[in-house]
């Protein structure tokens, strides 16, 4: 395919290369690096028995390497605020501040020091996905614990489907529910076959919405007249799909939220395993931002919308029976009704969170989309609620520029997202990061408080994300900000 990656752990440090059409990214520790500090780095790698097959006979080779590690490109770079920082607790609600006290904590300083120089180390993948996909389409990764010392090359589909799949996908590791007795029915909604054959005009294209990893969802008018989406698994997937399919239906069916979309039922019967679930009728968060649903967001959606999946998500992460992460936050998941209220959708990757309240994480393997998965996750296998946080971050930043969080085509330096905004934050250029569709002149602290908040979550050490509770607290600070500078005109 003309598309290579080659990724490996040597000791605690992460090591990844891909080709994409002779197009080299070179990273460690999910930090972009140059080729030769690269190439000086797998030498050091390879002297102490650890090394990345071929990379001596093919990229690296020719290079005139100076090999001491003087400059050892392993060396933490940080990057410091230029912002004066003022203390402030966990719980801080920024409803209490003047807009020129809006600061970050120390904690986060160095968090937001290292955002700037370091890359999520999935980025790797996005400039030949974009290429070769529709944009509104992304890759999902796993990589296992237990396979860390081999080299994976993974190939990406041809373009040529109407509406491509996720082709990195791979179903979950089972989960406890996995062997919990079946449910038979859920919600309000109870099918048999038949009736769902008659709902979606036997799976009419006609019917058809989307298409995604697990399969493809229709829409479909029920006898009684109810509209709901039905997600259909597909066939070729089946072998593998049965635990991704309890998996999501079963931790669906317990939580109930207005920022979550709601299971209504599933049939899983010989050939077929469909769920059904709410009908979200306005479309997806990125195709409002691609402007491909008539109107450009203003800044009060934007705004409710982040606090509408910042609820959603603390929801899952706090209130529901059992903890869930998501593992999947990205705007293609966030479904828009027609007053522009958001909910998170696709709940495929949705994981528990740890069961012992003296254990902090869960150790799995890595899942998420390309340019949303959090860097420790990427490195520790360790997932946690900070997780979901981390690709909220990514989220925002979205909402707030309207790019994506990888931008092949533009140059080098401003390709990944995070990155062009922390170079921007700290020159305090926060006013040219705003979307530029968006018209509206929103003041300035108002966007400073934005950017600052979504550099928190992004941040590459977890300890130094906020939890999602936190957030909507500084979200509600946030918009009453915002109401106020409006009400004064
Ligand atoms: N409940 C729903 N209501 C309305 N449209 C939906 C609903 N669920 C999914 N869709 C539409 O179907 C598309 C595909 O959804 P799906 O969740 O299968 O895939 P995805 O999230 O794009 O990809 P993946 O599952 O691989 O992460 C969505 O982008 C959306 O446009």
């Amino acid at each position: 395919s003309g598309f290579v990656i080659q990724s490996k752990v040597c000791g605690s440090d992460h090591i990844a290369y891909s080709n994409c059409h002779g197009h080299e990214l070179f990273y460690i520790n999910g930090e972009l690096k140059e080729k030769e500090s690269f190439c000086k780095a797998l030498h050091s790698f390879d002297v102490n028995d650890c090394t990345f097959e071929n990379y001596l006979g093919s990229s690296c080779s020719g290079l005139d390497l100076d090999l001491s590690l003087a400059d050892s490109p392993l060396k933490p770079e940080r990057s410091l605020l230029q912002k004066e920082v003022r203390e402030e607790s966990p719980s801080h609600d920024l409803s209490q501040d003047t807009p020129k006290e809006k600061t970050l904590s120390p904690p986060y300083k160095a968090g937001i020091g290292a955002a700037g120089v370091i890359v999520m180390c999935c980025t790797f993948l996005c400039p030949c996905l974009y290429k070769k996909k529709k944009a509104t389409t992304h890759t999902v990764l796993e990589k296992d614990p237990k396979s860390t010392d081999s080299i994976s090359p993974f190939n990406v589909n041809s373009a040529s489907e109407k509406v491509p799949p996720s082709p990195l996908r791979v179903p979950p590791s089972p989960s406890r529910f996995s062997q919990s007795p079946k449910l038979s029915r859920l919600g309000s909604v109870h099918l048999n076959l038949q009736q769902v054959a008659r709902a979606t005009r036997n799976f009419s294209p006609s019917l058809q919405i989307g298409e995604g990893g697990f399969g493809t969802v229709y829409k479909a008018e029920l006898d009684d007249g109810q509209v709901v989406a039905i997600k259909r698994a597909k066939k070729e997937h089946f072998a593998n799909l049965r635990t991704e399919f309890s998996s999501e239906v079963e931790l669906l069916a317990k939580i109930d939220h207005r920022n979550l979309v709601k299971l209504l039922g599933y049939v899983d019967k010989g050939n077929e395993r469909l769920i059904i679930t709410e009908y979200v009728p306005n479309g997806t968060l990125r195709e409002h931002l691609d402007v491909q649903r008539g109107k450009i967001l203003d800044f009060n959606q934007r705004l409710e919308i982040s606090i509408d999946v910042a609820h959603g998500l603390t929801y899952l992460h706090l209130y529901a029976e059992k903890q869930i992460i998501h593992r999947d936050v990205k705007s293609s998941n966030i479904l828009l009704t027609e007053s522009m209220r958001a909910k998170v959708a696709d709940f495929g990757f949705a994981r528990m969170g740890p069961v012992d309240s003296d254990q902090t994480h869960i150790s799995t393997k890595v899942k998420g989309t390309v340019g949303y998965l959090d860097p420790e996750y990427m490195r520790t296998y360790q997932l946690t609620p900070k997780s979901d946080v981390y690709s909220f971050g990514i989220l925002l930043l979205e909402i707030l520029t309207g790019r994506r969080p990888v931008e092949p085509r533009k140059p080098a330096d401003e390709r990944v997202t995070l990155r062009w905004v922390f170079k921007k934050y700290n020159e305090g250029n926060v006013v040219d990061m705003v979307d530029r569709l968006m018209e509206e002149k929103v003041d300035t602290e108002v966007l400073y408080s934005m950017f600052t908040l979504a550099i928190q979550c992004a941040a590459p050490i977890r300890s130094e994300r906020p939890d999602m509770k936190v957030v909507v607290e500084h979200l509600w600070g946030i918009r009453a900000e915002y109401l106020k500078g409006v009400k004064k005109g």
